[in-house]
């Protein structure tokens, strides 16, 4: 490890960290009283829009100065318009609308989660009632209908690695585990026409990943196996097993043992593929810290979960028997892609 510049604490800092919060709730409320697309294009004042909005006009302007502070908005000689390439993200009407994500990373389980965090420290795992582990919690129908375009990366980045491979197959059975809105099997359902999918998830997630085939148009290439993914008869055998952004969920030991079950469901010669936030050993967090604060959310969410390093990814697939373990990365992909084959 390379010795850096020391990390340097100022008060500054200090209060940006302690109020992170006033951030969070300030997206959640523009999104929620549809501040931006009530802006959408125009220039507008903080009175005309309150009164567009319904809101009060005092507390409007407090609320657009502050998402200016923050670099939500711009101001235009005292009136607001939003940053530039601001509405790609911001109006609802784009397709990589931000606003869905909110109902996840911003919402009342995390927030609420996180603000137990001391306990969860103190007790090695999640404290709240209901969390990952729970079969058919709530927050996954959430997620399986609001993780949009975000996904979208990394399961293009599957399906390219996945699709020449398939090509030549007499069959491209996939078994997709905690499949949740469908995404990745959908990419290469789309591309690869022999390709059949069977998705495990709770059966209150599995009719949303059923509406995805269904609005992508291959609902007869489709089929939900609902239970626990731990216990649930799995069928097959499958050419393809996909697990994504599971595996972080549970420690090494217990993904290994369901990368065992999930080795037994691939015929010979079949392929794993997997996604997940990675690090890779001896990396610092100040230097990439993302994989490092998703950590912090399995702390929360679960109760032996973490981000798992490349080389803990690379064993995981070698104790439960796959070979030739592969990495694959790309500026498009928030999540790494990971696959591995069945001898
Ligand atoms: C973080 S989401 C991942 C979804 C999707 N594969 C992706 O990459 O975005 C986790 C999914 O696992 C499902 N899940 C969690 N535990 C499960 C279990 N024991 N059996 C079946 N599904 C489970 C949840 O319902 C949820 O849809």
């Amino acid at each position: 490890m390379t010795e850096t510049e020391p990390t340097t604490v100022t008060a500054k800092k200090l209060h940006e960290i302690m109020r992170g919060y006033v951030k969070t709730a300030l997206l959640r409320t523009a999104i929620e009283l549809n501040i931006f697309d009530g802006i959408g294009d125009r220039t507008v004042d903080a009175d005309g829009l309150a009164r567009a909005l319904g809101v009060d006009a005092r507390a409007l302007r407090i609320t657009l100065d502050s998402l200016a502070a923050i670099g939500l908005l711009r101001t235009v000689d005292g009136k607001y318009a939003l940053p530039v390439d601001g509405g790609k993200f911001l109006l609802s009407s784009s397709p990589t609308f931000f606003g869905p994500s909110l109902k996840l990373g911003a919402s009342d389980w995390e927030w609420d989660a996180q603000k137990r965090l001391t306990e969860a420290v103190r007790k090695g795992g999640a404290v709240m009632d209901s969390h990952a582990l729970t079969p058919e919690f709530d927050y996954w129908e959430d997620f399986a209908e609001n993780t949009t375009w975000f996904n979208n990366g990394a399961a293009e980045l599957m399906a390219e690695q996945l699709l020449p491979w398939a090509k030549d197959r007499d069959s491209v059975d996939v078994l997709d585990v905690a499949c949740s809105h469908g995404y990745y099997g959908v990419n290469l359902a789309k591309a690869e026409p022999k390709a059949r999918v069977w998705g495990v998830d709770w059966p209150n997630v599995l009719p949303i990943t059923a509406k995805n085939y269904e609005r992508n148009g291959i609902s007869d290439r489709f089929s939900g196996i609902p239970g626990d993914m731990f216990s649930v008869p799995l069928g097959g055998p499958y050419d393809v097993v996909m697990i994504t952004n599971v595996l972080h969920h549970f420690s090494a030991d217990t993904s290994t043992n369901l990368l065992r079950r999930l080795f037994d469901a691939l015929k010979p010669g079949g392929r794993i593929a997997v996604t997940g936030h990675t690090f890779v050993e001896g990396e610092r967090p100040e230097d990439k810290p993302l994989p490092y604060l998703f950590s912090q959310i399995m702390l929360v969410m679960t109760d032996e979960g973490e981000t798992h390093s490349t080389k803990t990814y690379e064993r995981m697939f070698t104790d439960a028997g796959f070979v030739n373990p592969q990495i694959f990365t790309a500026e498009k992909a928030m999540h790494t892609v990971f696959t591995a084959d069945k001898a």
